[in-house]
């Protein structure tokens, strides 16, 4: 069957991988990005900024300061939205700017993931009109700024305030503390000329809650911050040290009334405050991006999983068998049961992204209706998926590291730069432990809900069936019949935590804890409902792609999720046997199926990865380069060092030399 990434002058080992390939893995990757055309421009869209001159690297970014690093992505930066911006659809924007700028964050960042959408869901008609065209046409960047420096989940007690001042018709935004200074936001410290603030409402000295405010930080001409602005950068961090996090102090600044975004909540001219058709409107763009970040989240893991995997194939170390040749490190077991599951998981995660971007589009829709019922029933879900999702990626991507060996720990394998933003999602957009608890209030009305006999929303539907039987094991032969019930018994096991959690949250409050008090003596029980509810989305968004997929791709996508389904149940194997609706053979039974998978994928797992269709560039990697040629493109990468300058150092030659000679003169 076709791989298409075969090339002349590629590293054998890898080309032999291919030559295996048991599907059309152009096929795979059209399934994947939704159409032939969408595969197409992606090519297109990779070649042409390899190809621009504007977008080349001179030296790669690990060897530039933060400083450099910077001003290299603000300069890419606006070469995509000036020459660049007519040229892509908006949905093609993202894979331009991993191509172009990579994946540590650019000036427009949050202006794209926050400001837009903010505006877009949340301003009102007047407002939209003034400021969206200069937004959209880049006249001003934005960025979105709410956590502070001493409060970001617990946004009721977000501590800067916007009091209305009915005589002037004006806000006045005010940070009372220094710990109420606007912490953390992208791209607030440095590029940012306008921001939407998230404070505190007052009028007539009631406190409303947290509403979002048009703010302009900096002067249009000069960029200096306005009067009453402290704003600036809050130093490195783990990764994302291409985006200038900022903090913001506002001193009684004044702003006008129609500055507050007021198309759900609004404030009239004298004061009257009229409140949203449902209550969490206003942390719109939060679910924008936890639903846009499930996705892009699967495609750091893809990244990870093609670099393992590729440079498994190349790399040989070892015999499994006395007097043979040194073997490709992707043969041995131990290296496949690390990487494989990283492969389904990137696949079941970019699938679940697709599906949940629409659920969020079909949800918008409704809400420009006048209908917010669908919010709810995404609220769980992507606050399920947010957290799940980032905690496997980062665990999968340290895992990918870690199968490098040694030349994973380098930067030149692009894989501790990835760890490093992928594990920001943990954090941002709501702590995961924080957001798995918004599932479980949802969970919890579920379960009563289907005790009374409601209807429920497609994605808690389990909790109102009955359980039978597990059946894992029992099926033999047939492989759509164990994907079902490995299906049914994870429905099982959903349902069950989450009767049990609500069960313990009762008997804590029988016992008489008040609601909140008993909540966080089983908020531990709580999140691990909430996870399997979101693991059991996960299998089944997967399995609805393999019923749709055409049949030239079917047998692969079945391996792979025979894959995945065997290795969640093991590892959620506990949760499997915990209350006996499996038994112990069942789970030795699933991790027999699962080792047969790991041999039944070992020789398409090359061909697997390279359906992702990655560029080189994207990849950024050494070791996951499509050809292979790994042991070359280490050296010359590692004489780009900048300690390579020179044969003898400053450092060397004033201090080490001295201090050699000195001891040398004593002897
Ligand atoms: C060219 C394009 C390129 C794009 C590149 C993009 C690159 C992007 C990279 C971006 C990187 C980083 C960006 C990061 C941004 C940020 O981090 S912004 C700050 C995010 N902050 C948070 O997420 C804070 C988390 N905290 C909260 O969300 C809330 O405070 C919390 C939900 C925890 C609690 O809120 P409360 O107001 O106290 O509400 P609560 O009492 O718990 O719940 C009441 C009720 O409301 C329901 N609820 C809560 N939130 C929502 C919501 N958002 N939508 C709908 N419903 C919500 C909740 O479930 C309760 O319901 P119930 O029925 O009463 O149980
Ligand atoms: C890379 C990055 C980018 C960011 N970008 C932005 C941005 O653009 N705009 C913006 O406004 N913010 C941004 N943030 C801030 C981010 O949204 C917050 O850091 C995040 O919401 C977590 O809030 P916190 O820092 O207050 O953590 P805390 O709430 O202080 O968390 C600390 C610990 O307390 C626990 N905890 C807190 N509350 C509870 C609870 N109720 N129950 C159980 N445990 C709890 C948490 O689980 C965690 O273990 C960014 C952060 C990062 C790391």
């Amino acid at each position: 069957m076709p791989n298409r990434c075969i090339r002349p002058g590629d590293n054998p080992d890898l080309t032999k991988e291919r030559e295996t390939c048991t599907f059309d893995t152009d096929e795979l990757a059209a399934n994947l990005y939704g159409s032939r055309r969408n595969l197409e421009r992606r090519r297109e869209i990779s070649q042409k900024v390899s190809a621009d001159p504007d977008f080349a690297d001179p030296i790669p970014h690990e060897f530039l300061s933060r400083e450099k690093a910077v001003d290299a992505t603000a300069k890419k930066s606006k070469v995509i939205f000036q020459k660049w911006k007519n040229l892509v659809k908006p949905e093609e924007m993202p894979h331009l700017v991993n191509e172009a700028v990579g994946i540590q964050g650019f000036p427009l960042a949050l202006h794209h993931a926050m400001f837009l959408p903010s505006l877009n869901s949340q301003a009102d008609d007047d407002l939209a009109a003034e400021i969206l065209p200069r937004a959209k046409a880049y006249e001003i960047i934005g960025t979105y700024a709410q956590t502070e420096m001493g409060h970001g989940t617990n946004l009721r007690e977000l501590e800067t305030t916007a009091t209305y001042d009915k005589t002037t018709q004006e806000f006045v935004i005010n940070t009372p503390t220094r710990k109420a200074m606007k912490w953390w936001p992208g791209n607030l410290g440095k590029m940012s000329n306008y921001a939407v603030v998230c404070c505190q409402l007052i009028i007539d000295g009631k406190n409303l809650g947290p509403h979002n405010f048009l703010v302009q930080l900096r002067c249009e001409k000069t960029h200096e911050p306005l009067p009453g602005i402290t704003v600036g950068d809050i130093g490195p961090k783990i990764a994302y040290n291409t985006t200038d996090n900022g903090f913001l102090a506002l001193d009684n600044v004044r702003i006008p009334r129609r500055q507050m975004l007021m198309k759900h909540a609004k404030v009239s001219p004298d004061g009257t405050y009229t409140p949203p058709i449902h209550a969490k409107l206003n942390y719109g763009a939060m679910v924008h991006v936890r639903a846009h970040m499930i996705y892009s989240h699967g495609h750091l893991l893809a990244r990870a999983a093609a670099v393992a995997t590729r440079y498994s194939a190349v790399r040989r170390q070892g015999r499994i068998e006395n007097g043979g040749p040194e073997v490709q490190i992707l043969d041995y077991q131990t290296q496949q049961h690390r990487i494989f599951p990283q492969i389904a998981r990137a696949y079941a995660i970019l699938f679940a992204g697709q599906e949940v971007r629409d659920q969020y589009a079909k949800t918008l829709e409704g809400i420009a209706n006048g209908q917010a019922d669908l919010l709810p029933d995404l609220h769980a879900l992507t606050s399920g998926l947010k957290s799940v999702v980032t905690f496997m990626g980062g665990l999968g991507i340290e895992q990918c590291r870690m199968s490098c060996g040694g030349h994973g720990y380098s930067d030149a394998s692009g894989l501790p730069k990835l760890y490093g933003v992928q594990i920001g999602g943990c954090t941002y957009e709501g702590e995961n432990m924080v957001m798995l608890q918004q599932t479980a209030r949802y969970l919890m009305k579920g379960v009563k809900w289907a005790e009374q006999g409601k209807s429920l929303s497609p994605s808690i539907a389990y909790l109102g069936k009955k359980s039978g039987k597990s059946l894992i094991g029992l099926k033999g032969g047939d492989i759509t019949r164990e994907h079902e019930a490995i299906l049914e018994t994870l429905e099982h096991t959903a349902r069950r935590l989450a009767i049990d959690a609500s069960q313990l949250w009762e008997k804590r409050i029988k016992g008489g804890e008040c609601k909140e008090r008993a909540w966080n003596g089983v908020t531990v029980e709580m999140n691990r409902a909430s996870r399997v509810y979101t693991r059991l989305f996960m299998a089944r968004s997967f399995h609805r792609r393999l019923l749709s997929s055409p049949s030239s791709i079917r047998s692969v996508l079945s391996d792979l999720f025979s894959l995945y389904l065997h290795y969640e149940c093991v590892d959620m194997a506990q949760h499997l046997l915990e209350d006996g609706h499996c038994n112990g053979g069942q789970i030795q039974y699933l991790k027999k199926r699962l080792y047969e998978d790991l041999t039944t994928l070992r020789p398409n797992a090359v061909s697997l990865v390279d359906s992702f269709e990655i560029s080189d560039r994207e990849l950024n990697s050494v070791l996951g380069r499509r050809d292979g040629n790994v042991y070359e493109a280490l050296f010359q990468w590692a004489k780009q060092s900048e300690l390579n300058y020179t044969d003898v150092l400053p450092a060397v030659k004033n201090y080490m030399m001295p201090m050699m000679e000195e001891n040398r003169s004593k002897l």
